[in-house]
């Protein structure tokens, strides 16, 4: 495999450039403005143009266009257009954001998608990565020469996504142990394999040192922000995949760790003999000299496709010489981009645009001729009893290297079911006990109910104002319970759903252990920390306190907790966003406690609206924990008071909370709980299915 290194590439680069750049006397002013451009016959029907010497007739592109042409591209991209339904005020009208864009990556190559803002990079990237939605897509992708096959693509894919989206509260090592465990399966690694390759690879990304740093968030401080790409790209690469593919790695960071990352993401594609791609806002020379080659886009159109020094060549050929000292980067940029000074400038620079890119499409560039016979060309490269023109297949330089299958076309299987859950509940763990704001406030609210309730209802004893107090003390927990839980797992499940969604493009595990975890860390602090207060309450009230009766009131609690918590992943699950979200749980707690059996009568409810009681888990559990208490108790009448209960069943009775028995209340809610938790769990598997289009 023959692929110029960053440096060669830079010599190169430069001193054509310098080349182009003296042989021009007025280059400035040449393409500086747009005025220039149109007083200058530029158009594409021009003759002036016609006979601009192409530099790519079949001379000027020997170098590495004739040594890859003996290899086959990892990814090719033939005539690819995307557009989408956009509405306006009037009416909604389909809008192309890429015309007919091909092009093709090898092994061991890095491509930089450049263009103005609003090119379409991102939109070619999503397409060429397999994590497109909505809209209609035509052309043609291939990955080793055949149509992609989404299984096993989006596992041979590692995509490192704009933001870095990972859990705050791991550490550097963890976060890409994490992702080994949960991506490498246990058949294909050992236990040593995968802590040997968390460490190669943080070793690889210059991570080693700070391995035990946590990863932080804006409120925690953590790692750089750079040293965070990095992780994220470790992520990617701890899986062994064939390419990576990168949303604008650089934004957001200096120019030093920009480059750093950029120049990482080189060194590993070629020593690895992987393929990268990336989207990048302005490089500077230094990074742009990374790229072997760049593909420009302009308005969604195919400007450029070859390396920089081509680019330039190219460029000037058609009457747009870079400027002496302007990063080349930076002239492609202005170059394509729109003038929005004035309806005139904008015109012109449309115009421009157009030019180039007709130019493109019409001259002889391998990547305007584009074509896709690659699959014979695949076969060769990767057949070992037939050797490459260069005499070097991709399968020694990628054995060589230590990582690759790339010649492996069976899918990666996934991890274990058992050991995925294991996983997944270890993270959870870890995410959760070191969440101090999500700890402190569960530890905050337990006590401050205990000491509010506990000290409001405290010693209730037996006269009759205690049923007042005894009602409003179950009516209380109820409120107070539902409220807890549902306030504190819905945010701790947004937070962590936000990385499961972007997990789940690359396919690492299942929804049925993602949500299994969930439920198997969340419920014990759930109802442990309920308990704390319950029990306190309980005896700082002075309710009954036969063990039958303690053990009947917090079986019933805790089964309110279950239903809680299920109902608040049902919400979480379904609803998209966390402000959603809130609201529709607040309704949710205000609907269950209006028709909870203690603000309304329970019998005297119109019968249109009587059966939402029966759908609300907060009437059983709250006429099973007042009927557990009431049952059997005496209460003392005074004298002169006409209005005596003396038996706690009579109570019962009036507040018409005898419809169902306390074990009937108790199953009810154990229905409720698997009920809510399998909607939870089906809405999650619809919601997080991601529904990407392949061609
Ligand atoms: N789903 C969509 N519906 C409507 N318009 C869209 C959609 N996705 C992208 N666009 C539009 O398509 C154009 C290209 O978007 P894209 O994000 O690919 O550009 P970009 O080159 O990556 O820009 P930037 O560098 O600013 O991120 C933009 O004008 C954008 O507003």
């Amino acid at each position: 495999m023959t692929v110029q290194s960053g440096r060669q590439m830079a010599a190169t680069t430069t001193s054509s450039r310098l080349d182009s750049i003296s042989s021009s006397n007025s280059s400035q002013q040449q393409f500086g403005s747009t005025r220039d451009f149109m007083e200058q016959p530029l158009s594409p029907i021009d003759d002036g143009y016609q006979t601009t010497p192409d530099p790519f007739d079949g001379t000027a592109n020997g170098l590495v266009y004739g040594s890859k042409g003996q290899l086959a591209p990892l990814l090719s991209w033939e005539n690819v257009t995307y557009s989408v339904r956009v509405k306006n005020k009037e009416q909604s009208s389909m809008r192309t954001l890429l015309h007919g864009i091909s092009g093709e990556v090898y092994p061991g190559e890095v491509i930089g998608l450049l263009g103005p803002s609003g090119a379409g990079k991102t939109t070619l990237l999503n397409i060429l990565a397999g994590r497109i939605e909505g809209g209609v897509l035509n052309g043609k992708v291939q990955f080793r020469g055949k149509k992609r096959v989404p299984g096993i693509f989006k596992r041979r894919v590692a995509y490192v996504e704009q933001e870095d989206v990972m859990f705050p509260m791991l550490t550097v090592e963890e976060t890409i142990m994490f992702a080994a465990k949960l991506r490498l399966t246990d058949k294909k690694y050992s236990q040593l394999q995968k802590v040997e390759r968390v460490a190669s690879v943080m070793q690889q990304l210059r991570l080693s040192h700070i391995k035990g740093s946590k990863i932080g968030d804006a409120l925690n401080r953590g790692v750089s922000g750079g040293e965070r790409k990095r992780v994220s790209i470790g992520v990617g690469l701890v899986t062994d995949p064939d390419m990576i593919v990168l949303d604008e790695p650089t934004s957001g960071l200096d120019s030093n760790s920009a480059e750093m990352v950029v120049e990482l993401v080189r060194d590993i594609t070629r020593s690895r003999g992987i393929s990268s791609v990336m989207t990048v806002h302005q490089p500077n020379a230094n990074m742009l000299n990374c790229f072997d080659r760049i593909l420009l886009l302009s308005q969604g159109h195919l400007v450029f496709f070859g390396s920089s020094n081509e680019a330039i060549e190219y460029f000037e050929s058609k009457g747009f010489p870079c400027p002496l000292r302007q990063n080349p980067a930076d002239f492609f940029i202005d170059i394509m981009s729109l003038n929005n000074r004035s309806p005139h400038d904008l015109e012109l620079s449309r115009r421009r645009i157009e030019f180039l890119s007709q130019s493109f499409s019409e001259s002889k560039h391998p990547a305007a001729k584009l074509s896709l016979t690659y699959g014979g060309l695949y076969e060769q490269a990767f057949n070992p009893n037939m050797s490459v023109a260069n005499g070097e297949s991709l399968r020694i330089a990628n054995t060589t290297s230590g990582w690759g299958t790339t010649a492996d076309e069976t899918p990666p299987r996934r991890a274990n079911w058992f050991f995925e859950l294991k996983t997944l509940a270890q993270r959870d763990v870890i995410t959760t006990v070191r969440h101090f704001t999500f700890l402190s406030a569960v530890c905050l609210n337990s006590v401050s109910v205990l000491l509010l309730l506990g000290l409001l209802f405290y010693k209730l004893g037996n006269e009759i104002e205690s049923i007042q107090n005894r009602i409003g003390l179950f009516f209380a927990l109820t409120l107070n319970s539902t409220y807890g839980v549902m306030s504190h797992y819905l945010y701790v499940y947004y937070k962590s759903k936000d990385i499961m969604l972007s997990e789940r493009g690359s396919g690492s595990y299942r929804m049925s252990t993602f949500y299994l975890a969930k439920v198997i860390v969340y419920l014990p602090f759930a109802v442990l920390s309920s308990w704390v207060y319950f029990v306190g309450i309980y005896f700082m009230a002075g309710l009954q306190s036969g063990a039958t009766k303690v053990l009947t009131s917090l079986s019933l609690f805790t089964v309110l907790i279950v239903v809680t918590l299920g109902v608040t992943l049902l919400v979480g699950s379904f609803v998209d966003t966390y402000d959603l979200a809130s609201v529709v749980s607040a309704l949710a707690i205000t609907t269950w406690v209006i028709f909870g059996g203690h603000l309304a009568n329970a019998g005297d409810l119109l019968p249109a609206i009587r059966w939402m009681q029966f759908i609300s888990p907060a009437f059983y559990i709250y006429e099973g924990m007042v009927r557990t208490e009431f049952g059997g108790l005496k209460l003392h009448c005074r004298e002169n008071n006409g209005l005596c209960m003396a038996r706690g069943d009579d109570v019962i009775k009036l507040y018409r909370l005898d419809q169902f028995t306390v074990g009937q209340c108790a199953l009810i809610g154990v229905g409720m709980a698997i009920l809510y938790n399998l909607f939870a769990y089906m809405s999650l598997r619809w919601k997080a299915k991601p529904r990407y289009l392949w061609i």
